[in-house]
């Protein structure tokens, strides 16, 4: 249990975001397979991405790392081995799905498995497809880890995705990397490209059409080891945010934060509720990188359907607070993927919240909420329910309770921030 108190006289700071979970991933990854060094600056030491760099060496890939500083040295695709032992993805959705395309094409079998909550969730949704490029994934009847990739020769394929994840394309590209022509992987809506970008830095030939979501992938047989400096987390910064927005009397900047338009749903959402923010972004080579200033504000409520989601779909649980606390009622639609992730967030953001007095209507794919700018509390034990997001997203909502609530689960933010609750005590003003 860890205590969660009011924030008195508001926050205030400056805070600089610790680096990006979906672009320290793919690093390692993209480092793994390339020939010579790539050196990782500001790489995110959470959970999950430590699963991800700890796959690798198991797979015989030398990598060293101190804090936030990664040094791989690639030996190509052929410097990945088998291993006798599986791979434990722990908590990592991520780290599974863009592997199982990743170990498809390599000559050799691998083993997956994962904790409790990873082993819930779909993987069907990648092994299908990637039958089509002649990769053979064999999971546990439900369809879920733990997984079994025998390695094949890969062949060119046309894919279109039925779901909209990035992880889904993703673990395709890395698998069409292998094959021998080029491939086409069409998704359902626009989703994060880290894997696209960082790809063409590696000296892949891979591009994307004016639909923004028809991907070519050519074959890529020989990649070139990088240094790639991870910009901040927008996902991360996201807490901060919200906290600035609905804390009276708070004024926050956050800097270095990444602001890939695929990525940055949240920052309409908070323009469109009527947030005070100013986004000053400035030249970077590859990914778009900026600081973000916010200041309590009186929020508007918000309407949200498919085409919203996929910028804005780690933000939900955060974007479900801001309208716990806006004036009028606020519909999420479109959002069904929220319940295949580390929780079923529909769930456990509507039961969470329900606690403090919020009025929400869970709906299969997404919620109503009524938000009022007090609330009465009803139950001051909360729970992360295990899912990082959550535990964040509640010592959010806690800065605008009137007592000191607890939450349960808290190490659960380690997964993707584990030095959240010293971040969040900074911005704290001396009462
Ligand atoms: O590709 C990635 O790095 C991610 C993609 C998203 O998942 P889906 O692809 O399942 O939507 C997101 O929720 C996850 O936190 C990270
Ligand atoms: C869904 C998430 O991650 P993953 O799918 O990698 O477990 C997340 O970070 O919110």
């Amino acid at each position: 249990m860890t205590q969660l108190l009011p924030a008195p006289t508001g926050l205030a700071g400056t805070l600089a975001i610790p680096g990006d979970k979906s672009i320290s991933h793919r690093a390692v990854m993209l480092g793994a397979i390339s020939q010579g060094a790539t050196q990782i600056h500001h790489f995110l030491a959470g959970e999950d991405c430590l699963r991800t760099l700890q796959a690798f060496r198991k797979l015989g890939v030398q990598i060293e790392q101190a804090q936030d500083e990664v040094l791989i040295h690639g030996q190509g695709w052929a410097g990945l081995h088998a291993t006798n032992h599986p791979l434990q993805m722990g908590n990592s959705g991520t780290t599974t799905r863009l592997m199982m395309g990743l170990l498809a094409g390599r000559p050799f079998a691998s083993q997956m498995i994962g904790d409790a909550s990873l082993q819930k969730r779909p993987m069907k949704r990648v092994t299908e497809p990637l039958k089509a490029f002649g990769g053979q994934v064999r999971l546990s009847p439900a369809g879920t880890l733990p997984a079994t990739i025998t390695g094949q020769i890969l062949h060119p394929a046309t894919v279109e995705l039925q779901v909209a994840s990035a992880q889904v394309k993703s673990a395709l590209i890395l698998a069409a990397l292998q094959a021998d022509g080029p491939s086409t992987i069409i998704e359902k809506l626009p989703t994060r490209n880290h894997t696209e970008l960082m790809l063409r830095q590696f000296g892949a030939d891979i591009t994307t059409a004016s639909d923004q979501r028809t991907i070519t992938v050519h074959p890529a047989p020989h990649l070139q080891g990088q240094t790639v400096t991870v910009p901040g987390d927008i996902s991360s910064a996201a807490f901060f945010l919200v906290a600035g927005a609905i804390v009276p009397h708070s004024q926050i900047t956050l800097t270095g934060v990444n602001l890939n338009p695929t990525r940055t749903g949240i920052l309409n959402v908070l323009q469109q509720m009527g947030a005070q923010l100013t986004v000053t972004e400035y030249p970077s080579a590859s990914e778009p990188i900026g600081d973000l200033t916010i200041q309590s504000s009186s929020l508007k409520p918000i309407n949200l359907g498919p085409v919203d989601i996929p910028a804005v779909i780690d933000e939900l649980p955060l974007v479900a607070l801001l309208a716990a606390c806006a004036q009028g009622t606020s519909k999420i639609t479109g959002a069904s993927e929220l319940r295949v992730k580390e929780t079923d967030r529909i769930a456990t953001v509507s039961a969470e919240l329900r606690k403090l007095g919020v009025q929400v209507t869970e709906l299969p794919d997404g919620m109503i909420i009524t938000g009022r700018p007090h609330w009465t509390i009803k139950n001051t034990q909360l729970d992360s329910h295990g899912d990082h997001r959550i535990g964040m997203m509640l010592a959010i909502a806690a800065l605008k309770a009137d007592r000191p609530l607890a939450l349960g689960h808290a190490d659960a933010v380690a997964v993707s921030y584990p030095e959240f609750f010293t971040d969040l005590a900074r911005f704290r003003k001396k009462a």
